[in-house]
């Protein structure tokens, strides 16, 4: 598949938290109320990211009738969204928390309303805060990808990062903080 994207020449390997998740189980959600990955957003595409091995993750959404941009399609806005999720998640294996700095996605196929979309993801590296990662999205045979994306998050630190905004924050009773 094409992309325009190019990794940093200084690009330095990344390993594995020895406490990750392990391989097969699903990592860990940030909030419930996550518009990518939450059982409590009211909207949202509840995507479980699984741990693979090493620095590999594995995700799966079912493209609903919502979902739907040009006729019987996804809406690629979307499906960014669901890569952002995907790679965004996979730095936990490295327990880092990050947010996204840089977003690409190439789109090599049209994806129909009602069927499964199967991602896979992996780290490829960092450099100082920066994780780089790549992911890519098929139908059900890996030989025949819809999608792929790149991905640069960059960690933070949790509670400076969130610190001006968190009174914002809404939970599953509906309630902002303080109201
Ligand atoms: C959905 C919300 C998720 C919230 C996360 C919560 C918990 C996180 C825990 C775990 C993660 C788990 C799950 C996550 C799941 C899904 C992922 C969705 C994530 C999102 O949906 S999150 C929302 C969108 N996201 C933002 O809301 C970020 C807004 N932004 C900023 O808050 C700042 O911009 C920040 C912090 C990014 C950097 O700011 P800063 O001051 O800390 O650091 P600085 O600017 O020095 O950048 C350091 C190095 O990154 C390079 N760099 C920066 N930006 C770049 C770019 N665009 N392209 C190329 N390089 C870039 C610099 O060039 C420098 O590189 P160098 O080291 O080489 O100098």
């Amino acid at each position: 598949m094409k992309t325009s994207f190019v990794l940093p020449a200084d690009i330095e390997p990344l390993s594995r938290d020895p406490k990750a998740t392990s391989p097969g189980r699903r990592i860990n959600l940030h909030h419930s109320m996550c518009f990518g990955c939450g059982a409590d957003a009211p909207v949202g595409l509840r995507i479980d990211v699984i741990a693979g091995e090493g620095l590999t993750v594995s995700a799966s959404m079912k493209v609903e009738d919502w979902m739907q941009g040009g006729p019987g399609v996804i809406h690629g806005g979307l499906l960014s969204t669901a890569f952002d999720e995907v790679m965004g998640t996979s730095p936990l294996l490295l327990r880092m928390p990050v947010v996204t700095g840089h977003l690409e996605i190439d789109y090599a196929k049209p994806i129909p309303l009602g069927s499964t979309v199967q991602f896979t993801g992996e780290i490829l590296g960092g450099v100082r805060r920066k994780v780089y990662t790549r992911a890519v999205a098929h139908l059900g045979d890996p030989q025949e990808p819809v999608a792929a994306a790149h991905g640069l998050f960059i960690a933070i630190d949790l509670e400076k990062h969130f610190a001006g905004y968190r009174d914002r924050a809404v939970h599953p009773s509906g309630h902002q903080n303080g109201a």
